[in-house]
């Protein structure tokens, strides 16, 4: 399977737990691999061959913007299927780590993966 990468994309989000934790926005960064056919992309050098890396960060900035989670879980699933749903991508890993939650280490979250 050939990938697309987005290496850690800091986002804006309101995300957490208690309902405190979600009255501000927080930064979290995503490390996301797409799956996708990029063979006809390789030969043709045009981007309608492809999924638009670009236009996948501003609808994950746009959507998590849009919408809240309590846990990084669900957060991380809405955005993998939304990938997978509005991109064509065959499958979709997505690594959501919050930094600087707790303290004596540097970040924790939850890695998944999803294919059509
Ligand atoms: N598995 C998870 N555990 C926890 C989450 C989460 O999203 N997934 N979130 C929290 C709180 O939001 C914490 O980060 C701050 O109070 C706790 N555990």
């Amino acid at each position: 399977m050939d990938i697309i990468f987005l290496e850690q994309v800091k986002v804006q989000t309101k995300l957490g737990v208690p309902d405190w934790e979600r009255m501000m926005p927080q930064t979290i960064i995503l490390d996301i691999e797409i799956g996708y056919d990029l063979t006809n992309a390789c030969q043709s050098d045009a981007i309608a061959d492809t999924i638009d890396y670009g236009a996948v960060v501003r609808r994950i900035r746009e959507t998590l913007t849009e919408n809240s989670f309590k846990l990084v879980e669900a957060l991380a699933e809405h955005l993998c299927q939304l990938i997978l749903k509005e991109f064509g991508a065959l499958s979709v890993k997505i690594k959501v780590a919050k930094p600087g939650i707790l303290p004596g280490l540097k970040a924790l979250g939850v890695a998944i993966e999803r294919k059509v």
